[in-house]
């Protein structure tokens, strides 16, 4: 489990990156740290990607009905503008934002502020997904789950798509996706 660090001395920030292959649980760990944050008094401000609408217009929620709310932005940007000033700040579904988030994270955590992304890693295709691997980089600490195989019950790793749709972006949990293992993954079916 991760713990939070203990800073001594001048404030300074950190970029945190949860990720891993859908179901595996980085939307409630991403909650689970922010509401330690907020239990500590501290000042958060939570960020998701205008298009995921799945489960809510605002509330980022995970697939255990798990939810805090959040606030929907277009581009990394507004997460620049939106973020100054708190203490924490929080991003779900980051593989949907533009190339500019790094960016947008190195300069928060130089300003002092405990920066925590979420987001897939790989498509499904087991391509890198958007700004992942660039926050991967840049980030000082990673979390990476994995989900339990639906086909053997192993750990999964790849997020496996069960419709013909070959565009990268297909929002949907159950009924378009399914956490599958190595081995699972490269079935035929
Ligand atoms: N095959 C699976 N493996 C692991 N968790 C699953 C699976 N199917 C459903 N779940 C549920 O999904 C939850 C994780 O949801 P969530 O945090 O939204 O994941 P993610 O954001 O990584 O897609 C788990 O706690 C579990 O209840
Ligand atoms: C693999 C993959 C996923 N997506 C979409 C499907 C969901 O709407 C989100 C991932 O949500 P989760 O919180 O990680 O379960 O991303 C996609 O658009 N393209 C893909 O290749
Ligand atoms: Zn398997």
């Amino acid at each position: 489990m991760f713990i939070e660090p203990v800073m001594a001395g001048r404030k300074s920030g950190w970029i945190e990156v949860i990720c891993g292959s859908m179901f595996s649980g980085k939307t409630e760990e991403l909650i689970r740290r922010l509401k330690r944050a907020r239990i500590a008094n501290l000042g958060v401000e939570i960020f998701k990607p205008g298009i995921d609408i799945r489960y809510d217009e605002a509330n980022i929620v995970s697939h255990d009905t798990n939810k805090i709310l959040s606030t929907p932005v277009d581009s990394s940007q507004q997460i620049l503008l939106l973020g100054q000033g708190v203490d924490v700040v929080g991003i779900d579904e980051a593989q949907f934002f533009d190339a500019g988030l790094p960016e947008v994270c190195e300069q928060l955590a130089l300003k002092g502020i405990r920066v925590i992304v979420a987001g897939l890693d790989m498509d499904f295709q087991c391509k890198p997904f958007g700004p992942i691997p660039d926050l991967l980089a840049k980030a000082d600490y990673i979390t990476k789950l994995h989900a339990i195989c639906v086909k053997c019950g192993n750990i999964a790793n790849y997020s496996y798509r069960k419709t013909a749709d070959k565009g990268k972006v297909v929002l949907g949990e159950k009924d378009v996706y399914e956490p599958r293992c190595r081995s699972c993954y490269n079935l035929a079916d």
